[in-house]
């Protein structure tokens, strides 16, 4: 097992999913938002995390998503945890735990010190948190815009659990990024595209090469 997990983040076609796992990624995540350029329905979200291999997590991205999206997207038990990427409270994030029986990531929006804070609220009620850039008010999308936020807010902080740093990372800056925080899980999604939803082959590979040096 490498030191830093990586989780490539948007996958909606076999050849990208293909992509990250040859290239070593540990998690891969699609995304279930019809906003999203990266939205796959349910059946594809299901087919693409079939064919994943057993030792590869599957992680499905919902943004405030209903009892009846979830169970469709879990149904086949092809995804191995669930990302809240919305507004989700502890209460909810923990009710989603319980009923769909899978860990739940909850993705923290960060700007400030304080937001990194707030996600004490989420201890004991989530397996992992994904620290990511908060998005503008009235933006398109929670994730998956190449925003950064400030990596040194999370210098030496112990946190409740778990955890990953996401938003605005690439293969040129990922280094710095895991050398100020010393994330022990790498999320990336527009930062290894050609496109908004296309991914790169070649920017998979360069990324994971990028984070396996660290
Ligand atoms: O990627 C999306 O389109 C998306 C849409 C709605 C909710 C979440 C979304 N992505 C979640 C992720 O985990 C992304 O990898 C994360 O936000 C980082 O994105 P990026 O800054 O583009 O690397």
């Amino acid at each position: 097992m490498p030191r830093i997990a990586i989780k490539i983040c948007g996958l909606s076609t076999p050849d990208a999913v293909g992509a990250a796992v040859r290239a070593g990624a540990s998690h891969v995540g699609f995304v279930s938002f019809p906003k999203s350029p990266r939205h796959v329905e349910p059946d594809q979200m299901r087919a693409l995390a079939a064919v994943v291999p057993a030792h590869v997590e599957r992680v499905g991205v919902v943004v405030d998503a209903d009892d009846e999206l979830l169970a469709g997207l879990t149904a086949t038990g092809a995804l191995t945890a669930l990302q809240l990427h919305g507004k989700e409270s502890p209460q909810r994030a923990a009710a989603i735990r319980d009923r769909f029986g899978l860990p739940v990531w909850k993705a923290i929006a960060v700007k400030t010190r304080a937001d990194i804070d707030a996600a004490n609220a989420y201890a004991g009620a989530v397996d992992r948190l994904l620290f990511d850039a908060k998005t503008p008010d009235g933006a398109a999308l929670p994730g998956g815009m190449g925003l950064r936020f400030d990596w040194t807010l999370l210098r030496g902080l112990a946190l409740p659990a778990p955890w990953g740093l996401s938003g605005g990372l690439s293969a040129d800056n990922v280094g710095e990024a895991i050398r100020i925080t010393d994330a022990p899980l790498i999320d990336i999604s527009s930062g290894v595209e050609s496109a908004p939803g296309i991914k790169s082959v070649d920017k998979i590979m360069a990324f994971c090469k990028a984070v396996s040096s660290c």
